[in-house]
């Protein structure tokens, strides 16, 4: 019987397809198969975008996405979950019923608001959505360091602001934080981890002097349900997560004329 078989390490990604291949679904599905890890996606945007931009995006309606959940909760046996795009409140309140009905493992929240080249990828009234529907679910959430002030209205200047804006995403229902600093000033970019048990620490690394950062948010968080779906803790699947970024940042690949994508075979294999 297969049902006997041990599963292999199966992860899901819920989120928009990019047309450019770099971010999105097209990352996280290059990043799973990078870890060894089977990827399903629950497609709830496509988007017209390249490296310049993003030039269009239709969000599917709401009964495929909840037919998406459906069909790969019969079937297979997701370790992990990530969340990406996720477009406007209607579609944020289906993807946080489908996932507080299903067992999907570990649920990881990438509070996707802006993209790169600065179009709007969530609508400013799914913003509380976010805050009372899918944060109580999140074992992790993972905001740049602007999704973090819009999520907690605290302006981030200093260390101190930093580790009450993580506090403040906690009280909203987040069991786990990591505040990404790729937007931060200054040779250096500092994420911050809060974890369950309140200890924190940071994740240091030079700035990379390259416009090649398409996908970088996606790619952490993808990582990270990779690595959960591989059995690592948690503190474990941030930090390799963050090695793997770090190498596929470093590692250019040229594809397309802006904000290129990350190279997701960086680390071989
Ligand atoms: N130029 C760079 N060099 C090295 N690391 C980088 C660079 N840019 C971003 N990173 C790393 O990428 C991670 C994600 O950064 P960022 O804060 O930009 O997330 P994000 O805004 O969610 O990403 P995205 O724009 O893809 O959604 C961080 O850990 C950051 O340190
Ligand atoms: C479908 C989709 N999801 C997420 C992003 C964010 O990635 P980035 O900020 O690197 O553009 C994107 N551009 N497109």
């Amino acid at each position: 019987m297969s049902s006997d078989l041990q599963q292999f390490p199966q992860m899901l990604t819920v989120a928009g397809i990019d047309s450019s291949g770099g971010a999105g679904i097209n990352a996280d599905v290059a990043t799973a198969f990078a870890h060894h890890v089977y990827p399903a996606t629950v497609v709830v945007a496509v988007t017209a975008q390249n490296t310049y931009g993003v030039q269009g995006a239709t969000l599917l309606d709401t009964n495929i996405i909840e037919q998406q959940f459906a069909s790969i909760a019969d079937d297979l046996a997701i370790k992990a979950v990530k969340t990406g795009m996720l477009g406007d409140r209607e579609h944020v309140e289906i993807v946080a019923a489908a996932l507080a009905k299903y067992d999907l493992g570990p649920i990881i929240i990438d509070p996707v608001m802006v993209a790169k080249g600065g179009a709007k990828l969530l609508t400013d009234d799914a913003i509380t959505a976010v805050k009372e529907k899918l944060l109580p679910l999140a074992t992790l959430v993972t905001p740049n360091l602007l999704e973090a002030q819009q999520l907690t209205g605290i302006t981030i200047n200093t260390p101190a602001d930093l580790a009450a804006a993580a506090r403040a995403l906690q009280a909203l229902g987040a069991q786990n934080v990591l505040v990404k600093g790729g937007h931060g000033a200054g040779d250096e970019l500092t994420d911050y981890v809060l974890l369950a048990d309140q200890s924190a620490f940071t994740l240091v690394n030079p700035r990379l002097d390259t416009t090649r950062t398409h996908g970088t948010g996606d790619t952490y968080a993808a990582a990270i349900a990779s690595n959960l779906a591989l059995g690592h803790d948690l503190k474990t699947a941030i930090t390799l997560a963050k090695d793997y970024l770090y190498a596929t940042v470093a590692n250019e690949i040229i594809v397309g004329h802006g904000h290129g994508p990350l190279n997701h075979w960086a680390k071989g294999e």
